[in-house]
């Protein structure tokens, strides 16, 4: 693997990951830091482990061949103006973080000219099997030949390169990460304010909802700065955020006032828009990205298959343990208002926005999950009146749906006024509420993702 030396600024979570898959594909010398305050404590934790661990961003900078800086999207431009000028002659420079317009402000400005740029963002978690994701490949400052290279180092992930620019990725990123994690935090702090578990309750029996309460726990449990970050830094994502919950008060509003009809012909009106399905047409051909109809499987499945994954449901048999699954008691589901689902597909709608465009390119497995539920109810025009019909005239979802459009309202200034003191402690008064049932929901979200997308 010649003489070729690659580091990592930042041993958080993502740089782990990197920094050993790239040591186990046989990159002889990487070298890692993370704050000098921590090299005491990563040095001795990395004893043996074949990784360089060195003091500081300097000393990475002025020997590496290609350096990852894998720090918080909030800190890029000072960590950046702190070693940019370390970086060695010719070495090439990427950046992690999920947003891109602050990290390419920051190399253009701090980085030696005689360096290049290349960017990167893997499309998923730390503990998600990079194969056959999305990689994000950004040649910003670069000839072919240092692409090739960057390629040929990236591929011990085994992930799907996917080729944009700084700009495309940040729209990208919008509409598939932080709309979708806006409408999730939403879930949660919905929940939260009133103070019910959605699997204790006989209004969540199953179904789709599975997909709701375990990727909303999915979200909670994970680091609250990789999603401010891309959403308050990104300028994109504002709009979307805020559409977002607009669609949810103009629903909301027509629900409370029964007026079913109205209801019922906007949103059939977005699933003319968003999925090209005709009023009484069920099928699986879709808009593809050029206009034309395509076919496409659907990425789900059933509610059958998604009850295998509810926690209570878990609780409730003994299936889970003997490993039979399949035969877990199929839950009638009654009709749900679905205003998150609604209001996505609304807000896709007025948007002008085709959610499959994104998948074929930069998808994570929650947007793609995302999409499968989205898919579910409204490919069936019987379950979307269903929807509706329970929306306007079943009280019994009123309360939870006022708070669901508080929440979304509140997350969407959060991220219109871009502040990551109030982002963080929304998040965290969230996350508290859920906390106690994070290991179970991790392990089980982690296995519906893995059966729901493999399938
Ligand atoms: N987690 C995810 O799912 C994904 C995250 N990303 C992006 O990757 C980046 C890293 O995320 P993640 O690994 O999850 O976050 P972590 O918080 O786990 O890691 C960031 C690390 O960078 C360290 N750091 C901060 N400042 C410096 C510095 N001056 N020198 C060296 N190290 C420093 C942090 O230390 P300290 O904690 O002390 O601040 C921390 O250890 C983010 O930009 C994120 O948006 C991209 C894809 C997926
Ligand atoms: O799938 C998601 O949206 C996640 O929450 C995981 C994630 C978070 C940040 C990224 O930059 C990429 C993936």
């Amino acid at each position: 693997m010649d003489t070729v030396e690659i580091g990592i600024i930042g041993m958080g979570d993502m740089g782990r990951l990197y920094a050993t898959k790239m040591r186990d594909a046989g990159w002889k010398k990487v070298n890692v830091c993370d704050r000098p305050e921590n090299y005491d404590k990563l040095h001795k934790e990395l004893e043996g482990s074949g990784l360089n661990v060195l003091r500081d961003g300097h000393l990475v900078s002025r020997r590496s061949d290609f350096i990852i800086y894998s720090v918080e999207a909030a800190f890029i431009d000072k960590v950046v103006e702190q070693y940019g000028s370390s970086t060695k002659i010719g070495s090439i420079v990427a950046g992690q973080t999920s947003v891109k317009a602050p990290e390419k402000a920051a190399f253009e400005k701090h980085l030696p000219q005689d360096t290049y740029i290349i960017s990167c963002h893997s499309m998923h978690g730390p503990k998600v099997d990079p194969t056959g994701q999305p990689l994000i490949l950004i040649q910003h400052r670069a000839p072919d030949e240092k692409l090739r290279l960057v390629e040929r180092i990236m591929a011990c992930f085994k992930s799907n390169f996917v080729y944009l620019t700084y700009e495309e990725h940040d729209t990208v990123t919008a509409n598939t990460q932080a709309v979708t994690h806006a409408a999730f935090l939403s879930m949660g702090t919905a929940w939260s304010c009133s103070n019910q578990y959605p699997w204790e309750s006989e209004r969540y029996p199953g179904g789709i909802e599975t997909v709701k309460i375990n990727i909303c726990l999915r979200i909670y449990s994970a680091k609250w700065h990789v999603y401010a970050g891309l959403a308050l830094l990104n300028p994109a994502a504002k709009t979307q955020v805020r559409q977002f919950a607009q669609s949810c008060t103009d629903l909301f509003k027509l629900m409370v006032a029964e007026r079913e009809e109205e209801l019922m012909e906007r949103v059939f009106a977005a699933r003319k828009k968003v999925f090209g399905w005709e009023k009484e047409e069920e099928s699986n051909s879709i808009i593809s990205r050029t206009g034309t109809k395509v076919e496409r499987k659907p990425i789900l499945m059933s509610d059958k298959l998604l009850d295998r994954f509810h926690m209570a449901a878990r609780k409730a048999t003994s299936h889970s343990e003997t490993g039979d699954l399949s035969t877990a008691a199929p839950s009638p589901i009654p009709p749900n208002s679905h205003l998150s689902l609604l209001a996505i597909v609304d807000c896709w709608s007025s948007l002008g926005i085709n959610p499959y465009d994104h998948l074929d390119l930069a998808a994570t497995p929650i947007f793609r999950m995302w999409i499968g539920v989205c898919e579910y109810l409204f490919r069936s025009p019987e379950r979307l009146r269903g929807a509706c019909h329970a929306a306007a005239k079943d009280h019994s979802f009123r309360a939870d749906d006022t708070e669901f459009v508080i929440a979304s309202r509140g997350w969407a200034q959060t991220v219109q006024f871009g502040n990551f003191d109030s982002y963080e402690r929304r998040f965290e008064e969230t996350r508290g509420f859920f906390e106690h049932r994070f290991q179970e929901a991790g392990a089980v979200g982690a296995e519906m993702l893995k059966v729901v997308l493999a399938s």
